[in-house]
């Protein structure tokens, strides 16, 4: 790993170089040099760690850790099905240094072929456009073929902002000065904490109380909201809320006023009164678009007040030839959605006349916690607001033969119909394996009858890193009559 400086931009500018193509972001904006796009003369920008979110410190890394936690719960649970076993270790240090022993050499091997690359010339530093179709980039990274320090003038006849989303920190953390990790940080810890405090009841907070609790952590969330995972079907987030009552110290309806450091450990005074503390303070109450650093405000760019650039169903920024894809300009923050709006930005750089729109019809997402959650479609309250003459079925995993072999007395999945017309409007689902699950569902909302296996493979969203993924591209390796190599 080499250090990250923070870009100041003083000093000589280099003479201007000039570009078919600028990409900044290395995350899906990596992929967007496809072989039909390659014979151009490109520019990569990457200020972070090659590779992006994902690969670096998102989906990759911590389902690795989710797994290692799975395998620890699966041991302390093993007596019930009359197998006695006992969880003797955890070696927090060479679990971590197994996942970025893999991880850390893809992201250098993916940085060196950029750099190295005949296609494209590798800048490892932040970039800001000075113009509309002009960026400054200062070196802030080792690494490349530029001097740390030096600072770039780049034009691209065609620009990607991919430039993915960070982590926000509240100001009552911020001003308080007490040491915390965010999930950029806290999988690269030294030690297992005894107790943590998670700030925060989305996604990430879900995850990480699933992962550190199972390697033997006392975890404790706070959320402003009044239960947790608040964007899921209503029913499916009550169930599990109760569910991590069950496993955590779970405070909500509460908010942080004030933070310390006491006894060597982290204090957060809530709204209501009380106090939690723990050895580790992790905040994780959401991810901001990387715009506001970008010196869009030089150029014609427009912005969500959320700071997500504004894009067209194609992709296209308000200035032509400027395009956004990922996080960045996105409505879902998920890998997924990033490598279908990559794949889409892809296709339409090389056929100007022939524009393909994103595709944001059935947008699955999993949350990998405990127990796994998964959804696709129509929340029960979307589809009455939609006005549809709503039916449900609320199945539980236990009435089922495998359910029974598993002894699950807790997984259910939430089935959303338009009784007018028996269509399948969304399927929500809380228990084991539920990522798996609802890829048939989502086949089902996505594509008609009929298809051949690439329709299958690029017509619907796979969600990732689930172990569907294998189908996917198992799918996509079969050649089927005409096969072209379509690009979506
Ligand atoms: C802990 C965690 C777990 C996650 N798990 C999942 C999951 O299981 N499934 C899922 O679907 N999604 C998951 N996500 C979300 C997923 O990681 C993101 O949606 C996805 O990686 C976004 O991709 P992107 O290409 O838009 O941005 P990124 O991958 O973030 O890439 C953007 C890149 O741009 C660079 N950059 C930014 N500004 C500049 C600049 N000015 N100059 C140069 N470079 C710049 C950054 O350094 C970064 O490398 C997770 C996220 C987190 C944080
Ligand atoms: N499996 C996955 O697909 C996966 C995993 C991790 C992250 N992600 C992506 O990353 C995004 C960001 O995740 P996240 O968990 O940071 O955000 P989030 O939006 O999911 O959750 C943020 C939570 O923090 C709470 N909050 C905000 N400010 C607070 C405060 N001051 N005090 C207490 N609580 C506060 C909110 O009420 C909310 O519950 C997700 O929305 C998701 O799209 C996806």
């Amino acid at each position: 790993m080499t250090p990250f400086l923070r870009p100041t931009y003083a000093g000589t500018v280099s003479e201007t170089t000039h570009y078919d193509l600028i990409i900044i972001g290395t995350g899906s904006g990596n992929s967007l040099v496809t072989p039909e796009l390659e014979e151009r003369r490109i520019a990569v920008v990457e200020e972070g760690v090659f590779g992006g979110t994902c690969l670096n410190v998102g989906c990759i890394p911590t389902k690795m850790f989710v797994y290692a936690a799975e395998v620890a719960g699966t041991i302390r649970d093993a007596a019930r099905f009359g197998v006695d076993a006992s969880l003797d270790q955890v070696r927090w240090a060479d679990i971590r240094d197994r996942i970025f022993g893999r991880i850390d050499p893809i992201s250098d091997g993916g940085r060196d072929y950029r750099v190295e690359g005949e296609h494209t010339d590798a800048y490892l530093g932040h970039a800001r456009f000075v113009d509309d179709h002009e960026l400054e980039v200062l070196i802030t990274r080792e690494g490349g073929e530029h001097t740390v320090g030096t600072q770039h003038r780049i034009t691209g006849e065609e620009i990607v902002i991919a430039t993915g989303a960070s982590p926000v920190v509240p100001d009552v953390i911020r001003s308080s000065a007490v040491p915390f990790h965010t999930s950029d940080t806290i999988m690269r810890m030294e030690e297992l904490p005894s107790r943590l405090v998670i700030l925060g009841g989305g996604v990430i907070a879900a995850e990480f109380a699933h992962i550190f609790s199972a390697l033997g952590v006392a975890v404790t969330i706070v959320n402003r909201s009044d239960g947790l995972l608040r964007m899921l079907d209503r029913e499916v987030a009550a169930a599990f809320t109760d569910l991590a009552r069950a496993q955590w110290d779970v405070r909500t309806g509460v908010d942080a006023v004030g933070a310390r450091t006491r006894d060597g450990e982290v204090e957060l005074s809530l709204s209501d009164g009380s106090v939690v503390s723990g050895e580790t303070l992790l905040v994780a109450t959401g991810r901001a678009p990387n715009t506001s650093a970008l010196g869009l405000e030089h150029t014609g760019v427009q912005t969500h007040e959320d700071g997500r650039v504004v894009v067209d169903r194609f992709g296209r920024t308000d200035v032509p030839g400027v395009w956004s894809l990922g996080d960045a300009s996105s409505p879902w923050q998920l890998k997924h959605v990033a490598n279908q709006e990559a794949r889409t930005v892809a296709h339409n750089l090389a056929h100007p006349d022939d524009l393909r729109p994103f595709d944001h019809r059935f947008v699955p997402a999993a949350i990998f916690t405990h127990p796994q959650i998964a959804t696709v479609g129509l929340t029960e309250d979307e589809a009455r607001d939609q006005g549809y003459d709503v039916s449900t079925k609320l199945q539980r995993y236990g009435d089922t033969a495998y359910g029974w072999a598993m002894e699950d007395t807790t997984g259910v999945l939430k089935a959303v119909g338009d009784a007018a017309t028996g269509r399948l409007l969304g399927v929500h689902c809380l228990g084991a394996h539920a990522s798996t699950l609802v890829q048939p569902a989502i086949q089902a909302l996505s594509l008609g009858p009929d298809v051949t296996a690439h329709e299958l493979a690029r017509g619907q969203y796979w969600i990732h890193p689930a172990l569907s993924e294998v189908l996917e591209n198992a799918l996509l390796g079969l050649t089927v009559p005409g096969d072209v190599g379509d690009a979506t």
